[in-house]
């Protein structure tokens, strides 16, 4: 029997995109097919500038799970959200497609979550998903191309925005890059919105609140 593989699970507010606020849990799946993860391969990956450890299953509340339903327990567990309305998880990672299954999707929803996913879209997500968010990554085989928002991290190497304007997205948004230049990748960022208004700014504001 297949088991999940997760690195952590936590409460927190989600930081970036259109849900930029609302309170979730994170499942963080452990493992992505365009990094090992491991600093000493980050220079050959295909996604080189990742700011997550999606290593093994050590972190908080981490494990592996045996089924679909006690993954979902385990989520179900770290919601601190009086009463039973509001309740969001967001499913990342590392890939959380290389994972995330329709029976998974199905044992969140009859715990009264809304499923959010973030991927770099190169898997077919399983059916059922409340929420789309996409991130290319150049270099990458990009086969998901409808959802809900289009969050490309800014500027990537031959990563002009225009490339994916085509694509059926609720919405189109720029992350700045996050590492030593933020700064000139944030005001970046901001003129190429403010140029192709189609755009709009993504921050990663949980890095600025100081949160996970
Ligand atoms: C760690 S990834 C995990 C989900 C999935 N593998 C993906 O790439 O979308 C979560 C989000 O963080 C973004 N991200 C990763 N590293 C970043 C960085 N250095 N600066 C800004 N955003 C980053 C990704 O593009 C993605 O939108
Ligand atoms: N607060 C918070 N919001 C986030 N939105 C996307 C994240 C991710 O790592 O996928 C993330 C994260 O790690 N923390
Ligand atoms: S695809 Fe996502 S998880 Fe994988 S290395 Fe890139 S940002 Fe990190
Ligand atoms: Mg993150």
């Amino acid at each position: 029997m297949r088991t999940y593989q997760i690195k952590e699970i936590f409460y927190t507010l989600q930081g970036e995109g259109a849900h930029a606020g609302r309170p979730a849990v994170f499942c963080r799946f452990a493992r992505c097919n365009l990094w090992t993860g491991r600093e000493k391969d980050r220079h050959r990956a295909v996604c080189t500038f990742c700011d997550t450890d999606f290593v093994g299953t050590d972190g908080v509340n981490g494990g592996r799970f045996g089924t679909a339903d006690d993954l979902a327990d385990a989520v179900e567990r770290q919601w601190r959200g009086d009463g039973d309305e509001y309740r969001f998880v967001v499913c990342t990672g590392g890939e959380p497609l290389l994972q995330l299954d329709a029976p998974a999707v199905e044992a969140l929803h009859r715990r009264g979550f809304e499923v959010a996913v973030e991927t770099n879209g190169t898997r077919i997500p399983p059916p059922g998903i409340d929420w789309l968010c996409v991130s290319p990554k150049i270099g990458s085989d990009l086969v998901v191309r409808h959802g809900d928002e289009l969050k490309l991290v800014y500027p990537q190497e031959n990563g002009d925005p225009a490339q994916f304007e085509h694509l059926d997205f609720g919405s189109f948004r720029l992350q700045p890059l996050d590492g030593p230049e933020l700064e000139a990748n944030t005001r970046a960022a901001v003129e190429y919105c403010m140029s192709r208004p189609r755009w709009t700014l993504s921050l990663q504001t949980h890095k600025y609140l100081g949160i996970a």
